[in-house]
């Protein structure tokens, strides 16, 4: 059977836990269309709005002197059950309604293994939670110790480190469960990063791994036939946004890696997506790795519409 690892953008989710319920249902529908296709099925999704929101509700709580502190790999371990909770049952749904019942949807909470002397652990880039005006940034900025940066012109957000993937804790389970025919939401929201201590085992760190990243390491560890990166748009662009806009439907690493110089790719947004296509591409030459919106996903993998990264 062909094997396909799914990275789910933040619009598949939308902010609040009612519109989550009903955005995973089209999420749903896009992942039993490529069951059908024949294909063993490994969701990523992301978790930047949702870790921003979990931290931020138990900070306000601690502060008023209701709740204990909550750490950040908590957050996104909480996130995971938020997130992976609302999908599983949606994709159950999906796949009950389209007769197929022989197929277990689960969410497995995952670990990211990272790297100490990672450098980005000095340098935090990754945003998590909503947005807010330049005023309310710095007042922020200054009240808390937090960094905000703007986010792709959408306003300012809080960012935290966010180290390289280096493997997956529950790789060998992760195996086990596709095997055994499973839907199997992993990675949520990047994994939970931990990292090894001198007698083996692991813990938690105040980071969050974006999830297209920790999405190509599943995707190289189950050693996927294809990785689809879901977002807004349809396909990756240059000069993106500008009235000279050009939309790429196919493109060559060594394409990718000039774009990439030249800066037309976001940080905070499009740029781990090109970077994750690449980097499975890179691993698996006859792979297929594309950039595409939801709603498309079939279309796509049959090289109909979205941005596929090919070697040469
Ligand atoms: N060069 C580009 N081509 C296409 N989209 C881009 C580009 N640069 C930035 N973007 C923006 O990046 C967004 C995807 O990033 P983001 O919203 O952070 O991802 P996610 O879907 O994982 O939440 C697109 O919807 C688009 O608004
Ligand atoms: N963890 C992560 O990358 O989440 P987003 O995709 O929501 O930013």
């Amino acid at each position: 059977m062909k094997r396909i690892v799914i990275a789910l953008g933040g619009n598949a989710l939308g902010n609040t836990s009612d519109e989550q319920l009903e955005r995973v249902r089209i999420t749903a529908e896009a992942v039993v269309d490529i069951v059908k296709e024949g294909y063993e099925v490994i969701v990523c999704h992301g978790n930047g709005p949702q870790v921003g929101m979990i931290n931020l509700a138990f900070e306000k709580g601690h502060e008023a002197g209701l709740v204990p502190e909550m750490h950040l790999p908590e957050c996104t371990a909480m996130s995971q059950g938020y997130i992976g909770y609302h999908l599983q049952q949606a994709i159950d749904q999906a796949l009950v309604k389209n007769s197929i019942n022989d197929t277990v949807v689960i969410t497995m909470l995952t670990q990211v293994i990272v790297d100490p002397q990672d450098p980005a652990f000095q340098n935090p880039t990754k945003p998590i939670g909503g947005y807010y005006s330049e005023e309310e940034a710095n007042r922020l900025m200054a009240e808390t110790g937090q960094k905000y940066v703007e986010d792709s012109g959408r306003g300012y957000r809080r960012v935290v480190p966010s180290p390289q993937p280096v493997s997956i804790y529950e790789r060998i389970s992760l195996n086990t469960l596709i095997n055994a025919n499973h839907v199997v939401i992993a990675g949520g929201g990047g994994g939970i990063p931990v990292v090894k201590e001198a007698d083996g085992s692991y813990h938690g760190v105040a980071a969050v791994v974006d999830k297209d990243l920790a999405a190509e390491k599943i995707a190289e560890l189950v050693d996927a036939d294809a990785f689809v990166i879901l977002t807004a748009v349809d396909r990756v662009s240059l000069h993106f946004g500008k009235p000279d806009q050009k939309d790429l439907d196919q493109i060559t690493l060594k394409e990718a890696e000039q774009y990439v110089k030249e800066g037309h790719f976001a940080a905070g947004s499009m740029l781990p997506k090109v970077k994750a296509a690449m980097k499975f591409i890179e691993n698996k030459e006859e792979g297929i790795s594309v950039i595409c919106s939801l709603e498309k996903v079939s279309e796509a993998l049959s090289g109909n519409t979205g941005t596929r990264i090919i070697r040469k």
